[in-house]
């Protein structure tokens, strides 16, 4: 129904200009009718606009919603019946000037009570469907079929060669449907939707304040709501970035030394990208963080505006301008969305207006300036070889307001980051894939957590135990742990995934319960002691999944990563010790234990020689955070480099720190980890 009125609106909008400039036979006195009726049509909104939510949020909105569309009616269709009953031009167009400026005043009454409606009627997961469908149908479809149905009426007309008779011409018809879609929406509010009326028991209380308070309760609102004030101000940045590219398009089309076609071509790709934006960008980034894509679009809108400041060839800036209008298409939906979720019912037509009537001052003030501000300056022809550029004022202004533009998004998404600490570029593409990165568990972290990875008897038990070895006989609080198995939900996994003699669990089964394990160890385990500060040594975390089920199994890393990632709620080691070894020479400790193999160790010398490149892939992706040793070598010296990089580690931790601490000194005047690392003359700095 929305979009049959807006249609209506649309045709209505077209049809008002040309029904001014038909009244005249001079061209100049048409144009100055055309273009003085639309700008009539969009005054009201910066008139009226401000009060408009404070109706919106202080009577009821279905009442408020039916009488607008009423007088909308009346109104807009008393426009064609002037010069039927005999008005002069002179008159008919002053008619529809005064019934299009107050159909349009009292809009802005409407729509905010019907923004502020909106959310009480539907659940907040279908918000973004229900603002994606609004905003295309408003923006994309309806004025195109406005503008095509309009036009396709005339030329039927003129060419069937029926004489119609003057009340029934294309434009009366237009105007007649506007007015019509206007007493169909009534109806349909009044009689369809009764849910719209009433009004919360804080909406009643509210009332009882003066217009004057409500409204300026409004204004604080917006100023004292960070998330709200940030995406205020973010909408209006890329609104203003569109503006400005419109506004400067004319200009630019001529310094890209294409002609008048360029320009329409520019301005009708922008609206292209607005529509492609927020049509499928819901559907790219599927559950990515609405805060975080709300920023990154200001960032897309505002970098494609500088993009289009350094094209230097039209296909350039067809690209650059079809992701502005992407950019801001995405930012408006995502804004509008969160808005639609934040905002309290009480207050919503009040933040509604603000946001409607900002928009197009905004949009109207850029388009302005930017017209203004090319027109002011000069424009200089560089040759740089094979091409040359105009390096004109339009383009110096495109590059600072993108300029100004990325810094507005960056600002807005520091403000509004709900998953610090999530790499940016991670999570998109996660997002896109259907898997978004979730922000790491909050805790106080005071502990060191290492981790012994490694192949099939590579040395890892021993390690383990030679580290822990060595800081307990210091007193330290060693916390030594495993995966799988660790607690007794885990030993139960390790039964199930390793017993030979049990049924196999398929590669997916298998990724999950090495998963759940995990999600068990580290919730009860391993976070516990960090959290009091201990070192927690592991034979085995994640990297054993993306070797092993990953690599090994060959299921895809990424989906193993995400799903350990969220798993363990993103806590990852601050050491990894891989000890990297010939599986052949690994497999051959393990039977030496003449203890027979389980289900993993039995695999294939394939699938053993994949999990070892794996280990080592991560361990070159993340230098820091590893230490690989050749686990060929004696289990002494191992460990003497294992010590010199952990005592590095440990300085200035709680653990060193302690009473009795690993850096305590011995008679010998050395800690127990400074006596390991000297077995083999190592220094304490730490190595990769
Ligand atoms: N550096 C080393 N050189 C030679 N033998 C070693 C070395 N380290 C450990 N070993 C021996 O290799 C065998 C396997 O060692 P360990 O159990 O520590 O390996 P692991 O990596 O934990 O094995 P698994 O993968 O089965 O858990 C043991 O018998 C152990 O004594
Ligand atoms: C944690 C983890 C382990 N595995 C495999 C690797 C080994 O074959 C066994 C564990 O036995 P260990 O000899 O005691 O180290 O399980 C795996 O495939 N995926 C994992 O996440």
């Amino acid at each position: 129904m929305l979009g049959a009125a807006s249609f209506g609106d649309w045709i209505g909008l077209l049809a008002t200009g040309l029904f001014a400039s038909a009244q005249f036979s001079n061209s100049a006195a048409q144009g100055a009718a055309f273009g003085g009726t639309i700008a009539v049509r969009l005054l009201p909104a910066l008139l009226l606009g401000p009060i408009a939510g404070v109706f919106a949020d202080r009577f009821d909105r279905r009442y408020t919603m039916v009488i607008v569309d009423l007088l909308r009616f009346l109104f807009y269709g008393s426009i064609p019946l002037v010069p039927l009953f005999g008005g002069s031009p002179a008159l008919t167009v002053t008619w529809a000037t005064i019934a299009t400026f107050i159909g349009e005043t009292i809009t802005l009454i409407w729509i905010p009570a019907k923004e502020a409606a909106v959310p009480n009627l539907i659940s907040k997961s279908q918000i973004e469907v229900s603002n994606q469908l609004t905003l295309v149908t408003t923006y994309g479809i309806t004025p195109i079929l406005a503008a095509l149905g309009l036009s396709a009426l005339t030329a039927g007309v003129q060419h069937s060669g029926v004489s119609l008779p003057d009340w029934a011409q294309p434009v009366q018809l237009a105007l007649y449907m506007n007015a019509l879609s206007r007493l169909a929406t009534a109806l349909v509010v009044f009689f369809g939707i009764r849910e719209i009326g009433g009004k919360s028991a804080e909406r009643r209380a509210a009332a009882e304040q003066s217009m004057s308070r409500q409204f300026l309760d409004g204004w604080q609102y917006i100023g004292r709501t960070p998330l709200v004030r940030g995406l205020v101000l973010g909408i209006f940045g890329a609104f203003a970035a569109g503006g400005v590219v419109i506004g400067a398009a004319r200009t630019y089309a001529t310094s890209l030394g294409a002609g008048e076609a360029a320009f329409y071509l520019l301005f009708g790709t922008i609206f292209l990208g607005l529509a492609v934006g927020i049509g499928l960008g819901p559907m790219i980034v599927k559950d990515l963080s609405r805060r975080r894509w709300f920023g990154m679009n200001i960032v897309l809108a505002s970098g494609s505006v500088m993009f289009l400041g350094l094209a230097f060839h039209l296909s350039m800036a067809l690209v650059g301008a079809l992701l502005v209008g992407a950019g801001a298409g995405m930012a408006f939906l995502a804004g509008t969305t969160l808005l639609y979720g934040e905002v309290d019912d009480a207050v919503r037509g009040r933040v509604f207006a603000v946001v409607q009537i900002g928009v197009r001052m905004v949009l109207l003030l850029a388009i302005t300036l930017a017209g203004l501000l090319v027109g002011l300056g000069s424009s200089r022809r560089v040759d740089l070889g094979a091409i040359s550029v105009d390096i004109s004022s339009t383009r110096v202004l495109l590059l600072v307001a993108g300029a100004i533009g990325i810094w507005v998004g960056i600002g807005s998404f520091r403000q509004m980051d709900d998953k610090k600490g999530v790499p940016i570029l991670a999570d998109l593409i996660g997002s896109v894939r259907g898997r978004p990165l979730a922000p790491p568990e909050e805790f106080v972290r005071t502990g060191l957590f290492v981790v012994f990875e490694g192949g099939e008897g590579a040395g890892k038990s021993t390690q383990v135990n030679l580290l822990a070895d060595a800081l307990r006989a210091d007193h330290l609080d060693v916390v030594v742990t495993r995966e799988p198995g660790a607690t007794e939900l885990g030993a139960r996994i390790r039964g199930l995934v390793l017993d030979a003699s049990s049924h196999e669990p398929s590669p997916r089964a298998e990724a999950l319960l090495y998963a759940a394990d995990r999600a068990h160890h580290v919730a009860t385990r391993v976070r516990p002691a960090l959290e009091r500060g201990a070192v927690v040594i592991s034979d085995r975390y994640v990297d054993s999944s993306l070797a092993y089920q990953g690599a090994g199994r060959t299921l895809p890393v990424q989906e193993i990563a995400w799903l350990s990632s969220w798993a363990t709620g993103g806590l990852k080691p601050d050491l990894v010790v891989l000890l990297d070894v010939d599986p052949g020479v690994g497999l051959g400790r393990v039977s030496a234990r003449g203890v027979g193999t389980d289900r993993l160790e039995s695999e294939s010398k394939a699938f053993h020689e994949r999990v070892r490149y794996a280990f080592l892939d991560l361990a070159a992706a993340d230098p820091k955070r590893y230490l690989v040793l050749d686990a060929a070598r004696p289990a002494e010296e191992l460990a003497g480099e294992v010590a010199a990089r952990l005592s590095g580690m440990l300085a200035g931790t709680p653990a060193q720190s302690a009473p009795t601490s690993a850096f305590s000194k011995s008679a010998s005047g050395e800690s127990p980890l400074e006596e390991m690392a000297e077995v083999l003359d190592l220094d304490e700095s730490p190595k990769s």
